[in-house]
């Protein structure tokens, strides 16, 4: 089990993430990745428009089947988990929320049981307040702008007590000052818990900034 900053020193000299000559192909395409990320890294994933970076992602969630190849989370393998049973957690570019339930409802529904401890809240109120969204938690999804929902999907996300973050363009509604001021709370924030990050971006900025390591596909 992930316990995060406690197991850090355990943890920190071999790779919490370990993608092995994982083979995919989808529509004709075929990839051919591998990658070590331990505790604490961000991995900023680019590549021209349909490269292969959104597939990547799937892949490591479990929406997508491999060829072949292995992906171990804290050495233990992933492949015959189904996506609900892998400790990953996942910001899509779009449809984050529940859309009948307030924000709120929808941040709380990030922990287990729907039931963050104080300690978690506390992080996720502070995160909204940096981010500038503190006051839209009793809203629904629907009367919030592109980047305010995004805001809010990328607290969640990063939040869930999760040990891999898998974020497909989460900065791409956010203004330059705010894309700042998120990315480097998302890079603090990985590395005090030792998670591991994949940001996919098409921002050289981003990757130059944020990146322990950048992936190009
Ligand atoms: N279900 C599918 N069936 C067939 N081809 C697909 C399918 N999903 C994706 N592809 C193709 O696979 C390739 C990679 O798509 P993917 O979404 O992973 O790219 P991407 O790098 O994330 O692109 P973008 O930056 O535009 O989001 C593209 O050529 C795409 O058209």
């Amino acid at each position: 089990m992930w316990t995060g900053v406690a197991l850090l020193s355990e943890l920190n000299t071999s790779p919490l993430l370990y993608v092995n000559n994982l083979r995919l192909r989808v529509g004709g395409h075929d990839w051919h990745h591998h990658l070590q990320v331990l505790p604490g890294e961000l991995v900023v994933v680019m590549g021209a428009s349909g490269s292969g970076k959104t597939s990547l992602l799937e892949a490591l969630a479990g929406f997508l089947p491999i060829q072949s190849g292995s992906i171990l989370i804290e050495g233990q393998a992933m492949e015959q988990l189904p996506p609900e049973q892998r400790p990953i957690s996942l910001l899509f570019q779009q449809q984050n929320f529940f859309e009948h339930l307030p924000v709120i409802e929808n941040l709380q529904l990030g922990f287990p049981k729907a039931r963050p401890n104080a300690a978690q809240w506390q992080a996720v109120l502070d995160a909204c307040q940096l981010l500038q969204v503190e006051g839209l938690l009793q809203r629904l999804p629907s009367e919030l702008s592109g980047g305010q929902k995004q805001r809010l999907a990328l607290i969640r996300t990063v939040l869930r007590p999760q040990p891999v973050v898998l974020l497909d363009e989460p900065f791409s509604a956010l203004d330059d000052a705010m894309r700042q001021t998120a990315g480097q709370w998302l890079k603090q924030t990985i590395k005090v818990a030792g998670q591991v990050a994949l940001l996919v971006s098409h921002r050289q900025e981003d990757a130059d900034t944020l990146a322990d390591q950048l992936l190009l596909i």
